[in-house]
């Protein structure tokens, strides 16, 4: 059986950690392009000569070329801007919306069977952009943003109640910005809801809240930390989580930036929801019952999402 092909879209921070994942796990031969010349292919051979040190074996390269993607079983998309310090997701919105159309039109045109994740910021505006330029069916266009939050969620809340990650389990839904919803209502350790972690006496509400909060502004701490970027190990590995549960068929339940369509009375726009991936992309969007204070916050974060769209329909009339 032939190998599996990933292409990376954005051969940055993000799009090489990709690579050096996609490889060490060996999910496949893998294309790394860029628009920038000689950085997806210097990163390429840089990453071909792990394979002998590590012991993987995938096939690696570089490329300025979207012939070079064609068929694609996963497409990972980084490609555009990262926010620096002082800036919100939000200001990235122009640039990385005229990087969507290009990437979405490359994707239409050379891999239109592909699985796509986006990962470029804002998020779930950029999702909805990119699904749009694609014209791919909707349930083969993720987001990738409420793994990594719900990834930072689940480190605080283990160096809270000192427990092993393993046991953590968390879910934030919502747009990825400072109107995202961590749901503690189904956060957990090993089954135990955090509320009843609470009333056990094990944590307070505030240090809970504390934690709640620091999450939602969890990209901006590190972006404030490095200065030149933002993160780029943890959305690289939540991007892998993602890919292969496709890949394999793994019916994972994740949240991500699915479109919703009647779910959550929300109509047709994407948005952070616990999705299963499988082969077939996503398979299913699972609507839990939240309690009153998390469904109002959804709501906040919903509408922040349809802000940002209006804003995308304004700039790029075609999409409107
Ligand atoms: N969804 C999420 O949870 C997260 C999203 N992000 C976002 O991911 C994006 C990428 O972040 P990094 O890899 O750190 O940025 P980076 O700046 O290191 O890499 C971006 C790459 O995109 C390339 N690029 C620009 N225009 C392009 C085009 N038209 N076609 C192909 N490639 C193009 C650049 O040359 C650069 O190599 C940013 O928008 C960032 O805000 C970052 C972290 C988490
Ligand atoms: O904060 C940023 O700009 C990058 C990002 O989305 C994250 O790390 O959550």
């Amino acid at each position: 059986m032939a190998r599996k092909k990933i292409a990376l879209i954005g051969a940055g921070n993000i799009g090489g950690t990709l690579a050096h994942l996609a490889a060490q796990k060996e999910l496949g031969d893998i294309v790394l392009f860029d628009v920038v010349e000689g950085v997806p292919q210097g990163k390429a051979l840089d990453l071909s000569q792990c394979g002998p040190v590590e012991g993987f074996d995938a096939k690696i390269t570089g490329t300025n070329d979207y012939a070079d993607i064609a068929g694609a079983d996963v497409i990972i998309v980084t490609a555009g801007v990262a926010r620096k310090p002082g800036m919100s997701r939000d200001d990235l919105l122009g640039i990385n919306l005229k990087v969507m159309k290009a990437v979405g039109e490359g994707i239409r045109d050379n891999a239109p069977d592909a699985f796509v994740i986006c990962i470029t910021n804002p998020l779930d505006a950029m999702v909805w952009a990119l699904r749009e330029f694609s014209g791919l069916p909707h349930n083969k266009v993720v987001g990738m943003a409420g793994v990594l939050d719900s990834a930072r969620f689940s480190t605080f809340l283990a160096w809270e109640f000192g427990v092993s990650i393993r046991d953590v389990n968390t879910f934030v839904l919502g747009g990825h910005g400072d109107t995202m919803v961590p749901v503690t209502q189904y956060s957990t350790v090993n089954g135990i809801p955090v509320p009843d972690l609470v009333k056990m006496g094990l944590s307070t509400q505030e240090k809970i809240d504390a934690i709640v909060q620091r999450t939602r502004s969890g990209g901006g701490e590190i972006v404030g930390l490095l200065k030149t970027g933002s993160a780029f190990y943890a959305p690289a590995a939540s991007g892998i989580a993602m890919a292969e549960a496709y890949l394999n068929d793994q019916k994972r339940i994740l949240p991500c930036a699915a479109y919703v369509d009647g779910q959550y009375g929300v109509d047709g726009l994407y948005v952070g929801v616990p999705v299963m991936i499988g082969a077939n992309g996503v398979e299913q969007v699972i609507e839990i019952e939240l309690d009153a204070e998390a469904k109002s916050n959804l709501q906040v974060s919903v509408d922040a999402v349809k802000e940002l769209l209006e804003a995308c329909k304004g700039i790029d009339s075609s999409l409107a």
